[in-house]
């Protein structure tokens, strides 16, 4: 007879002999033919004696705080048998002999003891000794390492001495705390490193998972803290941390394109940078090109670009030659300006990174929207069937000239007319956006003319010349500037022979449909247009066939009234 406590109304169903309970159909699938046995472990297991022996004994452990032994289970089972076996005659006694007996029941014990025994975490092995007082100095650095990088890099300095170079924000050794920028590894896993390359580290590195032991001197200078700045940049170049020959190692670098907002977390090196991708959710920052390096990385290239293109042609020529065509008198209202003011390019300046800022809509303040791109892609196309979605919300800027005012014209519909002195003094106090001279009058955009039709609380429409993007993108203006792209070739020839388009950008008097030549031209100086000034546009828009890129403009100017978007941090100051 089992024993029964009488003052426990309720049995205690305990939650260790219920997990092997639910794992016995799993065991009886891959015992076939031992059908018996587990019945027999599914009766002990659910017997309300094992429940209440089980409760008592965490009782007790509870009270006095006792620590199972490694063999608790196996030797307490030991001594029942032990204490029991002289009352054989006993029929509970003997039954309870018979299971303590068997060999079911053992292992069970047996596994029991072991799972609960069992040290889940990574061994350490104890400090070595004889770490003499000359050697107080050096650290001992235990990590724990798994499929994920170290997450600090390393540089050999003289005479062979190996240094850690950085600790990557967030990576395994930045949380681990214990390792600095500056420390000397001198040994891993016992394995001295000095005189070796750091191919040859990393290498050692890679191939541990576990423990792993580094024996380091630390830093003299001062950790400089963990503390993550807070700046956002919009790259304004493409990296491929595989195909940078200078990177001190690729693994750590992060890759980006043009456009893409990064977090920098880190500038104390001034040659790597450490950055993460806005919004990216990893924890580990990796390494990116400095403002400084990255200057002068494209200065090398455009000096070698340059060289190879001398050398290819007979005369020298600039890689960013471009100059757009004066327009015919008829399109004057529309692309009238020759930009003449800021040079064919500014050579010195290098597009590297823009500190930004996310910029809130503000009700009834629109940003102007400004459609660039080559002539005859197809910028005045959009701009007119965007105003025709909505007229009265968007408006086009009134131009200004010094012609003459004609008799059939009124001041301020078709044009401001102005003396040439007042708009040469203008020009040069930089307050026209863009300007060009035709046929011996000036005629340009007045920035006041662009900031009224701001006040007016309407979304000023405009087809600048990229050339004049540089004063235009102000946070007095703060425009959002589409960039229209061409498609293919073969797409151009296409749409543009379904809509007959015509090539109004022609020095003779008379539209006419576009040659093959012209599409190849548009795409040709598109390219140029690209390489030029992306760095300035917020969004591509490919034009290809009329309706899709009218409905993806109105849809996107949409967002931009009602979306943050990335701006120059200067203009939310
Ligand atoms: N996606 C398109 N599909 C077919 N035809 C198009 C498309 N976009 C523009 N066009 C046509 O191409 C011609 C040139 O377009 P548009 O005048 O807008 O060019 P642009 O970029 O303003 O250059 P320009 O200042 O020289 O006129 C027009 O006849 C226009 O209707």
């Amino acid at each position: 007879m089992p024993v029964t406590l009488h003052l426990l109304t309720k049995v205690p169903s305990d939650p260790d002999a219920q997990k092997l309970l639910t794992a016995l159909p799993s065991l009886e699938a891959r015992l076939p033919g031992k059908e018996h046995a587990v019945a027999f472990l599914r009766r002990f297991l659910r017997s309300k004696d094992l429940h209440r022996t089980l409760h008592t004994y965490r009782k007790l452990l509870d009270v006095a705080g006792m620590r199972v032994s490694a063999d608790f289970a196996v030797s307490q089972a030991a001594d029942v048998f032990c204490s029991i076996r002289y009352l054989q005659d006993d029929k509970t006694v003997k039954e309870l002999m018979k299971i303590l007996s068997r060999p079911h029941l053992q292992a069970l014990l047996y596994c029991y003891d072991k799972v609960t025994n069992h040290d889940y975490e990574p061994r350490i092995e104890p400090l070595p000794l004889g770490v003499d007082e000359d050697e107080a100095a050096i650290k001992i650095v235990r990590l724990i390492k798994t499929n994920e990088p170290l997450g600090a890099t390393i540089a050999v300095k003289e005479e062979g001495i190996i240094e850690v170079a950085r600790v990557l924000h967030g990576g395994a050794a930045d949380r681990s705390g214990l390792i600095n920028v500056g420390d000397e590894v001198h040994e891993i896993n016992g394995v001295g490193v000095q005189g070796l390359q750091p191919d040859e580290v990393v290498d050692i590195l890679s191939r541990i998972t576990g423990p792993v032991t580094l024996k380091l001197t630390p830093s003299v200078k001062l950790p400089s803290g963990t503390r993550e700045c807070k700046t956002r940049v919009k790259a304004l170049f493409d990296f491929n941390p595989q195909e940078d020959e200078m990177i001190p190692c690729p693994e750590a670098g992060l890759q980006f394109t043009q456009g893409d907002v990064l977090h920098i977390v880190s500038q104390d090196d001034t040659t790597w940078w450490q950055a993460r991708r806005h919004g990216d959710t990893k924890n580990r920052a990796g390494i990116i090109p400095s403002k400084q390096l990255q200057e002068r990385k494209e200065m090398i290239r455009r000096l070698a670009a340059k060289v190879e293109a001398e050398k290819a042609e007979s005369r020298p020529i600039s890689p960013c030659q471009y100059s757009p065509r004066i327009p015919r008198q008829k399109r004057l209202r529309k692309t009238m300006y020759h930009a003449i003011q800021n040079g064919e390019y500014d050579t010195e300046e290098v597009p590297t990174y823009e500190e930004v800022e996310l910029y809130k809509v503000r009700p009834n303040r629109f940003r102007p929207i400004l459609l660039v791109g080559a002539p005859g892609v197809g910028r005045n196309e959009l701009k007119r069937r965007l105003k025709a979605s909505n007229p009265g919300h968007f408006e086009e800027v009134l131009p200004h000239t010094s012609r003459p005012i004609r008799p059939f014209e009124v001041d301020g519909k078709e044009y401001r007319f102005i003396p040439r002195d007042d708009m040469e003094a203008e020009i040069l106090a930089q307050r026209y956006a863009e300007y060009g001279e035709y046929k011996g009058n000036l005629y340009g955009i007045h920035i006041d003319s662009i900031l009224s039709v701001i006040q007016d609380k309407k979304v000023c429409l405009l087809t600048p010349h990229p050339q004049a993007l540089k004063l235009m993108r102000t946070s007095e203006i703060k425009p959002y500037i589409i960039y229209i792209k061409p498609p293919s070739l073969e797409r151009l020839q296409a749409t543009r022979a379904i809509s007959l388009a015509r090539c109004t950008s022609s020095d003779t008097d008379d539209t006419k449909l576009f040659t093959t030549e012209e599409l190849e031209e548009i795409i040709e100086l598109s390219k140029k247009l690209e390489e030029r000034y992306s760095h300035l546009f917020d969004l591509t828009l490919v034009n290809d066939k009329l309706m899709d890129t009218v409905r993806e403009l109105i849809a996107i100017v949409d967002s931009v009234e009602k979306e943050a978007k990335w701006v120059p941090v200067s203009w939310c100051q």
